[in-house]
């Protein structure tokens, strides 16, 4: 590894978008070795120097090993699609030792497929999990982190300056996340509060669909405004129910990441609910994007746990029936503006 450093290198697990502008972001700071599970792409990556269209700093070197991954770094952030999230935990999980630290970027739930792919199987709190959650399920790892805010991939692999937060129930988590990600581009913030910084950066995908769709048919900034801000009070609602503060959604990773994903043509999920709204099928939309966008999933997980918290969120159940049962988006506008609403703001 060129430029080598005292400290051990860091792990970043995902070579995709944001695992990439991780690996860039914590080269300022530490040697990384990149995790991809293709050979041909580690091989690339190590020859070119480039990725994603992005020139990598020398101090990233890329493996196809998980092994040497565990068995080089001591601070891991895995960054893949939570739908993967568990699988690579298992292969990654015997290399695994408790000194290992491990702080992720994913947003999103899991939930077995069979639950979450029949609307008639009710689901419980017990059948989701965080990642981090995950991650203490399937290896002996418990300092455990979640790393969450506005961090759209492509503003920061321009070198765009932007904050995060991580969520930690350990001071040495959060002490040593700052110190390989704090840069003049990078400002990091720390909580105690991991499960708000968590569900926070999961479900403002829902309310991104949800502000794209207005976009995309034409609609104006008031709307998109009022979906903003009654989508947080439905995050709220759920972060509140599953056992986080309120004020987990008014700092980096609440507020902070839905601004900038729900406002965004850079986000894919915005981008999701543009093209529904725009008109285009679903399936096609789906088809022509490489990687669905998380939201849609935890649309799915969302919807099941407002029925299971017996929650109000009509914004969640409008958007699913768009998505899944080709609800009309007009009527859906109009049922969303005649809701009975009675109070402004009824949490603290
Ligand atoms: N793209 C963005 O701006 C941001 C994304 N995130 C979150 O980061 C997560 C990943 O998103 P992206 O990097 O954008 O997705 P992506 O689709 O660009 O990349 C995902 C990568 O994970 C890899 N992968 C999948 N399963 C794997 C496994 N088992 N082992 C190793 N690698 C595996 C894929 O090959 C792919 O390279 C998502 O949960 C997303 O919500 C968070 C903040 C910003
Ligand atoms: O979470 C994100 C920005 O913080 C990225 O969102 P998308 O997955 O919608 O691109």
């Amino acid at each position: 590894m060129p430029e080598s450093s005292e400290r051990p290198p860091v792990g970043v697990i995902g070579a995709g978008s944001f695992g990439t502008a991780i690996a860039n972001l914590l080269a300022y700071n530490t040697d990384v070795l990149l995790y991809s599970r293709q050979p041909q792409l580690v091989a690339a990556i190590n020859a070119n120097r480039q990725h994603l269209g992005v020139a990598l700093s020398p101090r990233v070197q890329a493996t196809n090993s998980l092994e040497e991954v565990a068995r080089n770094c001591t601070l891991l952030f895995p960054v893949v699609p939570s739908s993967n999230f568990r699988s690579m935990m298992r292969d990654l999980g015997p290399f695994l030792r408790p000194y290992h630290i491990m702080i992720h970027g994913t947003k999103g739930f899991d939930a077995p497929e069979d639950i979450v792919a029949d609307p008639q199987i009710p689901l419980t709190r017990k059948d989701v999990s965080t990642m981090s959650e995950i991650i203490r399920q399937e290896s002996v790892v418990l300092r455990v982190g979640c790393l969450s805010g506005p961090n759209l991939a492509s503003e920061i692999m321009e070198g765009q300056p932007t904050a995060t937060v991580i969520g930690s129930a350990y001071d040495e988590v959060i002490s040593l996340g700052k110190s390989v990600l704090s840069s003049e581009h990078f400002h990091v913030f720390g909580t105690y509060d991991l499960l708000g910084a968590e569900l926070a950066g999961a479900l403002k995908n829902i309310i991104a669909i949800g502000s794209g769709i207005l976009k995309g048919k034409g609609l104006g900034k008031n709307i998109q405004a009022m979906l903003i801000t009654r989508g947080l009070t439905e995050m709220v609602y759920f972060g509140n129910a599953m056992g986080s503060s309120s004020s987990a959604f008014f700092g980096t990773a609440g507020i902070g990441d839905l601004v900038a994903t729900a406002t965004s043509k850079n986000s894919r999920n915005y981008t999701f609910g543009y093209r529904l709204g725009q008109g285009e099928a679903i399936a096609d939309i789906e088809n022509s994007m490489p990687e669905l966008a998380e939201g849609v999933r935890t649309l799915r997980v969302a919807r099941k746990l407002a029925r299971y918290y017996h929650l109000r969120v009509p914004i969640t159940d409008m958007l699913y029936k768009i998505v899944f049962e080709e609800f009309d988006i007009d009527r859906a506008i109009s049922f969303l503006i005649t809701y009975p609403y009675d109070v402004d703001v009824d949490f603290i």
